[in-house]
């Protein structure tokens, strides 16, 4: 009944066209009788009938009538036929595109926590296989139920209207179909979920394995991949097969039903016509309708096979139209303002699931200051800076941004207000141009050059074939690591935010290329605080503040200076970095 509901839902806009299907799906189907009538009267009137040859010569206009009426009815048929195909392909096509959009929008609008649990491979599987089963089921599949069932309830009454006793007889085969069909239908139920289940894993492996085929040709573990690829199709293939194999095992009882029909129609309806009881024509009516009966029958198990496909399908994909982010975008700004850039973490605690990764963490940041997160791997420092553009949520405490608890600020404005490089730099297949200026699609030619050349961009795009209007390859295939992070460090300064926030930004740069981004950084023009990840002395050095993470836990925090005079991580870290580095940042860090 759900089900129904919800494409009832989904159907919005397309349901007169819908209803329209179906009523002439009703029609065409009905008028499937009419040609069996005739013959009827063909039969009885100018063939076998007492009075044949003289209704040959003498009523040779109704037969040419009949024969004509048949003709006319063949061809209305097949005009209608194609009338409801395009109500159906229209209205399901339309549905299908406007569900599609819908969970487009659903799985952007969703948190990083429903990208941590989702696979991009069982989405993929949701967005294209899974809508286009649905697609398929109203279409298809109501198509065929609705005319099988309108067929065999207008064969039945007609059956009826000529002999009950026969058609009785031939109705005695319905309930062990039916008892079948039941059967069937609960058996292969579950198995077409666990096939769903098998699909999504192996698309999920297909996905996997082409996006990182890099990785895999690096370690040459084409063979490995390729015998994990093979697994997961032959899995999916096992489970087709079993559920064909249900199949087999019920359809010699629904085939030999099926074929029972013809049979008892030729036992019965012949001693009918030998006793005179129904005519020659009405045997020959009966014998034209039987497949009308007993075709739904034999269809029943490719649709019990289709629904239980729906079903699965429709299950993935209602749990993408339902799903709501924990962390959503209210709208509660009408104007976006413009944040002066203060940050201060309140005894933040945070945990992935229940594994704690931040112990009680409290800074502030100033508007225009720049912090440096230091730390260890793994000890927290980018769950600190996801924080704040709330990809997460704290578990306890508060991440407060010019005075006021992140969560109470509107999504977009906060987002807005935040220029971000990732760690992973993630680049879109587009021109260089494109992509330096993805956050803000009216940035000047100049500007986009501008910004290129304070990340150090400006030369190396120069020097490819096209310029700013080379267009890099999927996630920035054909850049090396280094010009991969000067482009989404240009990117993250375009939009000129009022908070920056670099996660290990710099860390494939050469030191010198590095310097100059650092100099950059203290000449932007817009006032802007900045949070820099970074595990290099030579970055962190010319920070306001430093702070040291290990274990989730701020363990130390100043300048440059007072984090050497202590003696401690940062000291340590700085020694055994590059002895001559040591001079240079002494003179220039802050004391
Ligand atoms: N999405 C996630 N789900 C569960 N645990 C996570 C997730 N992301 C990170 N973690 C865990 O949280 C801890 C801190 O990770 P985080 O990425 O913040 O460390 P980091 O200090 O930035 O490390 P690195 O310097 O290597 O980038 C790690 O133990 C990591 O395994």
């Amino acid at each position: 009944m759900f089900e129904l509901k919800w494409l009832w839902k989904n159907l919005e806009g397309n349901r007169a066209r819908y209803i329209l299907a179906l009523c002439l799906s009703v029609i065409g189907s009905s008028l499937m009788i009419v040609n069996p009538f005739l013959t009827q009267r063909i039969v009885d009137n100018f063939i076998v009938g007492e009075d044949a040859m003289q209704n040959l010569a003498n009523e040779r206009e109704l037969l040419i009538l009949l024969c004509l009426g048949m003709v006319g009815f063949t061809l209305l048929r097949s005009g209608l036929a194609y009338l409801t195909m395009m109500q159906y392909e229209h209205a399901s096509q339309n549905m299908l595109y406007n569900v599609r959009i819908f969970l487009y929008n659903k799985i952007q609008g969703q948190d990083k926590e429903y990208f941590d649990r989702n696979r991009t491979g069982d989405l993929m599987t949701r967005m294209t296989g899974d809508l286009d089963m649905v697609r398929h089921t109203i279409a298809w599949i109501v198509k065929t139920i609705i005319e099988s069932l309108t067929i065999f309830a207008v064969a039945v009454g007609y059956f009826f209207y000529i002999d009950a006793v026969l058609t009785w007889w031939l109705l005695i085969l319905a309930p062990p179909i039916f008892i079948t069909s039941f059967f069937f239908a609960r058996r292969v139920r579950p198995m077409y979920v666990s096939l769903r289940e098998r699909l999504s894993q192996l698309n999920s492996a297909a996905q996997e394995n082409i996006a990182a085929n890099r990785v895999i040709k690096a370690f040459a573990r084409e063979d490995y991949e390729i015998e994990k690829f093979h697994e997961r199709n032959a899995n999916y293939q096992k489970a087709n097969k079993a559920a064909a194999l249900v199949w087999l095992d019920y359809f010699p009882y629904l085939e030999t039903f099926a074929q029972a029909f013809s049979v008892i129609l030729m036992i019965a309806g012949g001693l009918f016509v030998m006793e005179d009881r129904i005519t020659f024509g009405e045997y020959a009516a009966f014998s034209a309708l039987i497949w009308a009966i007993s075709n739904p029958m034999r269809s029943i198990g490719m649709i019990i096979n289709d629904i239980q496909r729906f079903f699965a399908s429709l299950a993935k994909i209602v749990e993408v139209y339902y799903a709501t982010p924990r962390i959503a975008n209210k709208r509660l700004a009408e104007t976006k303002r413009r944040y002066e850039g203060s940050i201060r973490f309140d005894h933040v605690t945070f945990k992935y699931d229940s594994v704690s990764v931040l112990h009680d963490v409290s800074f502030t940041v100033h508007p225009g200051e720049t912090v440096a997160i230091m730390g260890p791997t793994g000890a927290g420092k980018t769950t600190i800076v996801n924080l704040i553009p709330r990809f997460y949520d704290v578990t306890s405490g508060h991440v407060f941004i010019d005075g006021v608890d992140v969560r109470k600020l509107d999504l977009d404005e906060l987002r807005s207000n935040i220029g971000i490089a990732t760690q992973d730099v993630l680049l879109f297949s587009d021109t260089i141009d494109g992509n330096v200026a993805f956050g803000d699609p009216e940035l000047s030619e100049e500007d986009t050059k501008r910004y290129a050349k304070l990340a150090a961009a400006d030369d190396f795009i120069r020097k490819m074939p096209e310029g700013y209007d080379t267009i890099i390859g999927e996630r920035g295939v054909g850049l090396s690591g280094g010009q991969k992070q000067r482009l989404a460090l240009s990117r993250a300064m375009a939009v000129q935010r009022p908070i920056l926030i670099l996660d290990d930004t710099t860390s494939a740069v050469d030191l010198e290329t590095e310097e100059h981004i650092q100099n950059s950084l203290n000449k932007l023009d817009t006032g802007c605080t900045k949070i820099i990840i970074a595990q290099r002395v030579s970055t962190t050095a010319k920070a306001d503040r430093i702070l040291i993470l290990d274990g989730g836990r701020v363990i130390e925090e100043g300048t440059h200076a007072e984090l050497l005079a202590r003696r401690g991580y940062y000291y340590e870290v700085f020694m055994l970095q590059n002895e001559g580095l040591e001079r240079q940042v002494t003179a220039g860090g802050k004391e």
